[in-house]
């Protein structure tokens, strides 16, 4: 049975970020995720998983100025004193909440540009080789044109090839079905190829990114696919709500309370 984590950035902002983590547990999660914790203390977060019992299971990574439109800075040569202070940061965020898979960002950068390709490679390397030590993976995502114009990583078999070329073993992909589908479709069989890669996972609905009961993609028969896959990881539900977070959660109801 799939474990989900309710990502916090896009699910129960009814609520203030930390007041999101009790919204959460009473909804029945026993994990979270979300975009970034660096507006808040590591001991912050580490209380409110705590306190509501929650295991993390996954952040980002310091991205640049996202609200100026840095998503990242892996590919970005230019880029490498961001890069490597962006670790520095995070550690003591995933020290404190215990998250065992960081997302690291690529950036906007040209995937055909060798310079790009070549800063990500190292970048990847680097930051792998950082949190290494403390047991965590570093898990990198595909994202669509459409909601990240000029993306680095816009590809699932590219960031397949760069992971089984680096051979290194917590670098793991981070399968977003939502993106999946917009990119590529087939995702069932691209599950199923690439499983021994995946790290984490993500669902909406496609095209909205709403609740995963409705359009496109069949969710209740990948549910069973992630189940037949022998995946043991984390399902994030990174979604925007059509409504009220805790009115669209009726999918989410056979799964309230799993812990393993
Ligand atoms: O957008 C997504 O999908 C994510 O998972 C974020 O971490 C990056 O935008
Ligand atoms: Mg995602």
């Amino acid at each position: 049975m799939p474990r989900f984590a309710a990502n916090l950035s896009l699910m129960f902002n009814e609520n203030a970020f930390l007041d999101r983590f009790d919204a959460a547990a009473a909804a029945g999660f026993t994990a979270v995720e979300f975009l970034f914790p660096y507006d808040h203390s590591p001991e912050d977060i580490a209380e409110r998983l705590r306190r509501n019992n929650l295991v993390q299971a996954l952040f980002n990574l310091p991205p640049g100025d996202w609200a100026a439109g840095e998503k990242g800075f892996a590919a970005r040569p230019d880029k490498f004193e961001e890069l490597q202070q962006s670790l520095r940061i995070a550690l003591p965020y995933a020290l404190a909440t215990g998250v065992k898979r960081v997302h690291l960002m690529a950036g906007i950068a040209d995937r055909n540009d060798v310079a790009a390709v070549v800063a990500f490679r190292r970048s990847l390397a680097v930051a792998a080789h950082f949190f290494a030590p403390h047991g965590i993976d570093v898990v990198i995502e595909p994202l669509n044109k459409r909601d990240v114009a000029g993306y680095f990583l816009d590809d699932f078999e590219f960031a397949r090839d760069l992971i089984r070329e680096l051979d290194v073993p917590n670098v793991k992909l981070q399968f977003d079905v939502y993106h999946c589908q917009i990119l590529h479709g087939d995702v069932a069989m691209r599950l199923r190829e690439m499983m021994p890669i995946v790290g984490h996972i993500q669902i909406a609905s496609v095209p909205s990114r709403n609740e995963p009961d409705s359009e496109e993609l069949n969710y209740p028969f990948l549910f069973e696919e992630f189940d037949r896959l022998g995946y043991a990881g984390f399902v994030g539900a990174e979604y925007r709500p059509r409504g009220a977070t805790v009115d669209g959660l009726g999918w989410f109801a056979p799964y309230a309370g799993t812990r393993t």
